[in-house]
């Protein structure tokens, strides 16, 4: 949980010391490695934040005493800070060196600056008068220090980004042939409405909450009764403004309008469409109206039996934009998706890039947003999701797709009519 924290403790006091937890109840010792940890070992402890430890010198064996100058032993303590990478390096006497990710950047802020100061010191001792240009100087020099350092550690984000999105789509097809693969654990749980929801991720740009009984019986058929008549296969955008069919996405679908008359007679569709609005904006800061948003969406996979070789699926994709870069204007930045029909094998869904794995329970919802509210930086990846495929049984779920920016003037379509004129131009220009 969000308390654990794995310690590296490393032995340099060139002596046998012994770690003890400190149990806050009685103050009894408990040790933590047996018989004791010896000089140049190291061992990883797991433990919680605010843990206190006792690091204790054993004496020499062929003397029987300590190092210190009155043959005494060494002590020393230490407690578990919230801070990740922690490291305890134990020095001579068994003095404790507490290292962690917030020292580490302290020391390269640190070796940073005593390089620009004393640029600067050499220039004002030079000309004693130049005291706005060394200002320019100093600030060029943090600056420059600084951009070195977040290139630095960008880069190693997006090595590790490439290497876990490399190991998400390795893992794509055993993750959804794995039936014995369960919900994701959540990270925490909170309450809306009365309703269960779990938090599975929560990032600034990338949020995944699982919500129980999100949609009702009596919706699910009355979704699905207007759906009946408008059923077809499932596109995708074709990248020239169109749509085309796909193997990337085998299902039936239908888009169900919302009568917003009938809102105040209590029309179930109108209903359950407020709720997706109300859940948006409980979460997201942006007060989303229903003025110019996509149609619900109706999705039907069908199971043709386990040896299907073409089951119906929808392969991992991002519902909106998922580069890391601005949001844009009447775009998509959020999803629900609420279970209706359930099949007996397959169909869960899976962010295969954040490890969120879904099983999905009758009348719950996944609700994802990818987009931080702060910054309008997009997500860039976490949200990424498929349907696994459906073999045995029907599944059927509820889409609605949220955008921002949209309004009785600029409906969806108006964002993706833009597209669909360059693709006209396109295709004459190609014939
Ligand atoms: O079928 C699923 O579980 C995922 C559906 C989906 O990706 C979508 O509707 O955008
Ligand atoms: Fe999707």
């Amino acid at each position: 949980d969000d308390e654990s924290r794995s310690i590296t403790i490393v032995n340099e006091s060139g002596r046998r010391v012994q770690v003890h937890w400190i149990n806050p109840d009685d103050g009894e010792l408990v040790p933590q490695i047996e018989p004791d940890l010896l000089n140049g070992a190291s061992f990883d402890l797991k433990s919680y934040v605010g843990h206190n430890f006792e690091v204790r010198e054993l004496p020499a064996k062929n003397t029987g005493v300590c190092s210190g100058e009155d043959q005494t032993c060494g002590v020393d303590y230490f407690a578990v800070n919230s801070n990740h990478d922690q490291v305890i390096y134990i020095r001579e006497g068994a003095s404790i060196e507490h290292a962690d990710s917030r020292t580490a950047a302290t020391k390269s802020a640190e070796s940073l600056l005593v390089d620009c100061k004393f640029a600067a010191k050499t220039q004002l001792e030079a000309d004693p008068q130049s005291a706005l240009s060394i200002i320019d100087l100093l600030s060029d020099c943090v600056k420059n220090g600084v951009a070195d350092e977040i290139l630095k550690a960008n880069e190693e984000i997006s090595f590790q980004e490439e290497l876990r999105k490399s190991m998400g789509d390795l893992m794509e097809n055993y993750t959804c042939a794995d039936m014995t693969l369960n919900t994701t654990e959540a990270k925490r749980t909170e309450y809306w409405e009365g309703r269960k929801v779990e938090v599975m991720i929560d990032r600034p740009t990338a949020k995944i909450h699982l919500i129980e009984n999100f949609v009702t019986l009596e919706e699910c058929k009355a979704v699905e009764e207007r759906a009946a008549p408008n059923l077809h296969d499932a596109t995708v955008e074709d990248g020239r403004g169109g749509s085309e069919l796909s193997e990337h996405r085998k299902a039936k679908q239908a888009g169900i309008k919302v009568d917003w008359d009938m809102e105040a007679e209590g029309d179930l569709i109108a209903s359950l469409s407020r709720r997706v609005y109300d859940y948006v904006n409980h979460v997201l800061p942006f007060g989303i109206k229903e003025n110019g948003q996509e149609d619900l969406m109706s999705i039907q996979y069908f199971g043709r039996g386990l040896d299907d070789e073409k089951p119906d699926r929808y392969m991992p994709h991002c519902d909106g934009d998922c580069n890391g870069l601005n949001f844009r204007t009447g775009q998509r930045m959020a999803t629900i998706v609420m279970y209706c029909d359930i099949p007996e094998v397959g169909g869960q869904t899976r962010f295969r890039n954040s490890n969120v794995h879904v099983i999905p329970k009758k009348y719950a919802a996944t609700f994802f947003s990818y987009i931080d509210p702060v910054t309008m930086k997009m997500d860039s990846g976490l949200t990424e999701h498929s349907g696994c495929p459906v073999l045995v049984g029907e599944k059927k779920i509820v889409t609605q797709w949220i955008r921002l920016g949209v309004d009785d003037e600029n409906s969806w379509d108006s964002f993706n009519s833009r597209k669909e004129k360059s693709a006209t131009r396109y295709i004459l220009i190609t014939l």
